[in-house]
């Protein structure tokens, strides 16, 4: 088929560097940007594959995220605005890695395993972060869709979540939304402003907001976005690009993992900030308080604040809706057992990666699901949206139900359901703090974080280690699981698990116990058995203090 001989002459202009091997991992594809004009060209290919597959649009974001900007990578988003099913991701790999022979044997196979019709129309959309990479690389995915003569729409610079929301939209025929980025806008914006605009006695310190961009998209586009938010919220912004590195000491992963302010933000004491990271689809809040001390309100405590708020509104409105929160082995200890012991929430905990916390979501009727690292975002089953509806529009109900389900259905419209999105989360956390008429220090004080530690064992290969019950207990190698528990015991309010980590080749390892000395020793104690039973490369983990 001429199709087919397209191919074989448009990937010689796409060459793979002959050996280099790479996976389609936890976040897509992910390396230096020098060795992925070839990766592209061919996500390009398969996402045509993918569209004609599903007879639907699909999405290839050109993206890193916090990773530094020399780095680039891509994810492909499905039909509803989802990570692309795990056997495609299984494809992805197989098409990265193929050598150039053996290419196009390689995308007659899936085609074959997939029974594609090859004459089916095909739609690509396709975006990309404000790496300097990501011109070229996105033009090489526009080469590989118009190779297997696949319509394609070229975003250009958009976050993450923006393109997952063009794509739901455009495959839900506009239900969803209007498939722009000025339709985004309007209908955050619009929600944001309905749950805000009557709250009384609003003042100026509450309207305020700093933002720290990362250097990156997010900055960008919170900018675009501002003149629509009609000063209901005010922002600072950090970090927008113009002089400072992309995720560099900054941004949302920064600020996790350092537990420290980033640079380039001038805060001032008790101030609320928040730190997106660089393809905005993660957000974190913090502020420092008079002593000096750094406070920071990560993905748990922001599912905390999202999931009491839809509690009480589900109570005020009298709906009987089952509500879950989604978190990982990741998230504190303290966060846990407050949304369960005390707001009495139905919790689930699901494997590192947010397709595996968005699938456990889908299954209640509202599905609130977040990283600790900030990744997360609240999903609602079709019949929760229209009992919600139905409420709002019904004329007998009485005035405080009737708030509630307006303020449920606001809620809805403010948040992007298709992914954790940096600019929805920031207005949806915004308009809970000013409806609730509560501080960043208010909400802080909610539950007190365990003190915890998070650390990387390198091993000749990290997939030794074998998990279970969602990644918090080692099946193997043998004596692994058995040293930890006898770690554990020694302290109080203690818990360590280790895995492979899904994005770097390395195990990580977290504990957590009462204080700060005791998370540190049983960390570095934990790294020390994964070194010894897990085959350790290079020096023996050291002491951290
Ligand atoms: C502990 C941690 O933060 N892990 C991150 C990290 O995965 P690892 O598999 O742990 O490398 O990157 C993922 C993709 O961005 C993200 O989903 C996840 O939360
Ligand atoms: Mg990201």
């Amino acid at each position: 088929m001429a199709q087919f001989e397209e191919v074989s002459q448009k990937s010689a202009l796409h060459p793979k560097p002959a050996g280099l091997v790479l996976q389609y991992g936890t976040a897509g594809f992910r390396t230096n940007a020098k060795n992925l004009d070839h990766v592209m060209f061919r996500m390009g290919l398969l996402a045509t594959l993918r569209s004609k597959n599903t007879k639907a649009t699909i999405g290839v974001m050109v993206t890193a995220s916090h990773n530094p900007e020399e780095d680039n990578g891509v994810k492909l988003i499905d039909p509803m605005g989802e990570m692309v099913a795990m056997v495609w991701e299984g494809y992805a790999t197989q098409l990265a890695n193929a050598e150039q022979d053996d290419l196009l044997p390689a995308l007659k196979d899936i085609i074959k395993r997939e029974a594609i019709n090859m004459t089916q129309e095909a739609n690509v959309f396709v975006g990309r972060d404000t790496r300097s990479s990501g011109a070229c690389l996105s033009q090489a995915v526009l080469d590989g869709v118009s190779t297997l003569d696949g319509h394609s729409k070229d975003y250009g610079l958009v976050t993450t979540p923006q393109l997952h929301y063009m794509v739901c939209c455009q495959n839900t025929q506009g239900q969803y939304g209007e498939a722009t980025v000025e339709g985004y806008y309007r209908k955050l914006s619009q929600a944001f402003i309905r749950l805000t605009k009557n709250v009384p006695n609003r003042t100026d310190d509450q309207k305020h907001l700093c933002v720290d961009g990362a250097n990156g998209i997010g900055a960008l586009k919170v900018r675009e976005m501002e003149r629509h938010l009609e000063r209901e919220l005010q922002i600072s912004l950090f970090n927008d690009g113009s002089s400072g590195k992309l995720n560099h000491q900054c941004g949302a992963d920064f600020v996790k993992v350092q537990q420290k302010a980033p640079t380039g933000v001038e805060m001032t004491v008790g101030e609320r900030c928040c730190s997106f990271d660089g393809d905005a689809d993660r957000i974190v809040y913090y502020y420092s308080s008079s002593a000096g001390r750094f406070h920071l309100l990560d993905g748990d405590k922001i599912a905390t604040l999202i999931s009491t708020f839809l509690k009480e509104l589900l109570t005020q409105a009298g709906l009987d809706l089952k509500m879950a929160v989604v978190q990982t082995a990741y998230a504190n200890g303290s966060s846990t057992q407050y949304l369960e012991n005390t707001m009495k929430v139905i919790m689930k905990c699901t494997k590192t990666g947010v397709k595996h916390l968005h699938h456990a979501a889908q299954e209640f009727d509202i599905g609130v699901y977040f990283e600790s690292n900030g990744h997360g975002t609240v999903l609602f089953s079709k019949t929760a949206e229209q009992k919600i509806k139905q409420l709002a529009e019904d004329s007998t109900s009485s005035d405080e139900k009737k708030r509630a389900a307006l303020l449920l259905q606001n809620t809805i419209n403010v948040i992007n359901q298709t992914v954790g999105d940096s600019i929805s989360d920031m207005l949806l956390i915004e308009a809970i703090l000013a409806i609730k008429g509560m501080t960043v220090q208010q909400w802080d004080a909610i539950y007190s974080d365990l003190p915890n530690r998070q650390l990387k064992v390198r091993v000749s290969n990290p997939r030794v280690i074998d998990t279970t019950d969602a990644e918090r207990r080692a099946v193997s190698p043998a004596g692994l699981q058995e040293a930890i528990d006898s770690l554990v015991k020694k302290y109080r309010q203690a818990r360590s698990f280790v895995r492979p980590s899904g994005t770097e080749d390395v195990v990580r390892v977290y504990a957590e116990a009462e204080t700060q000395e005791s998370a540190d020793a049983l960390a570095h104690e934990v790294s020390l058995a994964v070194y010894r039973l897990a085959g350790g490369v290079g020096d023996e983990p050291k002491p951290l203090h």
